[in-house]
């Protein structure tokens, strides 16, 4: 057996510069569980020049990361570019038709060609890793694919994103802004390079979708998860949530009907009001929680750091040390050619309670139109709150309900109802309310 596991390292910002920090760290202890010395041969990033505050002269540079994949110093390729295409897929694949192994935290990556790579990592026999692209230093994709493995899981949901995560929990504890505390979150390393996919919940959408095929043995299916981000809540909404004894969280949801056609698999991410009381709503930060649902193991939750340089170094390296001592395994858990094709399941008859909140006109009669939507809808109102004006001063006021658990549907169609009439100054905000 070989001595070394040379890295070929693609990318050196906060997860590439995390992993060379941890790799001379934790030297010494890493050897001893790898069994062998795990060291960085070649680097690769855009810029050569720049000072990342770690020393990258004991390795070779490489100004095209896709070179990484043919050396003769490189046994494993850490791909830590981003982005679903361009050169981090082009390295991955050529790596992997070089029988190298490859590890990324690239989860929109995985979620877009994740079943391909993983079919060309099966049929070259080399492993296809990305645990830091799931929830960061969680790990989560060892705990579904290892700890889970005897149950059949009946749902799996949590905090994936730790952008939002941090975004919702800092206006709530301060009442900053939304856009300050973003500007906060990117500063802070938690943002993909587009923060668009964080706050329009894309981000949490690949992660549920890979979670979704380890977990359930589906095939994985980015394009059926139903995503929304938190851009349209408001510090009015975390504020009425407060009062009602909620918090808002945006929460990545998947489960799979077995239905007599087939079985049908749900996945959505959407921001959800969150009791108190539920585990969850303690999940503050760039924390992020998945919980799992197994029918003999029970409710498991995995909680910790989802983003960030350590923890996402800490999962890349927990993925090198696994290559080290020869622990392939399918990369989702199951080979590909087993996994089960899943039809998007539908959700309108599943029932929930539900938060709204309008923007109205300040006039006589609106909040009877509202309720008289509702009832025609057949939605039930458990409590309702009409709070002054709006924070803009411009005339309007916000009314927010909760209403009584039903099916979403009637939800849907109150609102349809509702389309078009000139006592609402803004689309209404719908948050589903997470079950206890
Ligand atoms: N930052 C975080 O907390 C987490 C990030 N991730 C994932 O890890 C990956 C890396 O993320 P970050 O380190 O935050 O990104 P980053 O933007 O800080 O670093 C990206 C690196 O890739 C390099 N790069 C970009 N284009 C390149 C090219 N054509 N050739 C060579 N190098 C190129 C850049 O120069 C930079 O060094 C992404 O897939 C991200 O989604 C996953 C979990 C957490
Ligand atoms: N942008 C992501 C980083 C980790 O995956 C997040 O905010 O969770
Ligand atoms: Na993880």
């Amino acid at each position: 057996m070989a001595d070394t596991l040379r890295i070929g390292l693609a990318g050196l910002g906060t997860v590439g510069v995390g992993v060379i920090r941890l790799l001379e760290t934790n030297r010494d202890l890493l050897t001893a569980r790898a069994g062998m010395q795990l060291k960085v041969t070649a680097v690769s990033a855009q810029s050569r020049t720049k000072d990342r505050g770690v020393d990258l002269s004991p390795f070779a540079w490489v100004d095209d990361p896709v070179a990484l994949a043919t050396r003769d110093d490189v046994d494993v390729v850490v791909e830590l570019i981003g982005g679903s295409d361009g050169p981090a897929l082009e390295l991955a694949k050529a790596a992997l038709a070089n029988g190298k192994a490859v590890i990324t935290a690239n989860k929109a990556m995985i979620a877009h060609h994740g079943l391909s790579l993983a079919t060309s990592a099966e049929a070259q026999d080399v492993a296809l890793k990305f645990e830091a692209a799931v929830a960061g230093g969680i790990p989560v994709i060892k705990g579904l694919r290892e700890g889970t493995s005897a149950n059949q899981l009946t749902s799996i949901y949590g905090i994936l994103n730790g952008t939002c995560n941090y975004i919702l929990s800092t206006m709530e504890d301060t009442g900053a802004d939304f856009a300050d505390v973003l500007a906060e979150a990117q500063d802070k390393g938690y943002a993909e390079a587009d923060p668009t996919f964080d706050i329009e919940g894309v981000d949490a959408a690949h992660k549920l979708a890979i979670l979704a095929a380890i977990g359930f043995g589906a095939e994985l299916d980015f394009d059926a998860v139903r995503v929304t981000g938190i851009t349209r809540v408001g510090a009015a909404d975390i504020a009425q949530a407060d009062t009602l004894g909620f918090v808002i969280r945006l929460i990545a949801q998947a489960d799979v009907e077995h239905t007599p056609g087939g079985d049908r698999l749900l996945q959505r991410v959407r921001p959800c009001l969150v009791s108190k009381a539920h585990p969850l709503s303690g999940v503050d930060g760039p924390t992020n929680a998945v919980v799992a649902e197994g029918n003999f193991s029970g409710r498991l939750l995995f909680q910790g750091a989802g983003a960030g340089e350590g923890p996402t170094a800490s999962a890349v390296v927990a993925d090198v040390i696994d290559i080290a001592r020869d622990e392939v395994g399918a990369p989702f858990s199951i080979p590909v050619a087993n996994l089960s094709p899943m039809l998007p399941a539908e959700s309108g008859e599943r029932t929930e309670r539900t938060y709204l909140r309008f923007t109205v006109t300040d006039r006589p009669g609106v909040l009877a139109e509202i309720t008289a939507a509702m009832r025609d809808a057949g939605v039930s109102i458990e409590s309702l709150i009409q709070k002054g004006r709006a924070d803009d001063g411009g005339g309007d006021v916000l009314v927010a309900m909760v209403t009584h658990e039903g099916p979403e549907r009637c939800v849907r169609g109150a609102i349809d109802l509702l389309e078009g009439s000139d006592s609402l100054t803004a689309p209404p905000l719908v948050l589903p309310i997470l079950p206890d």
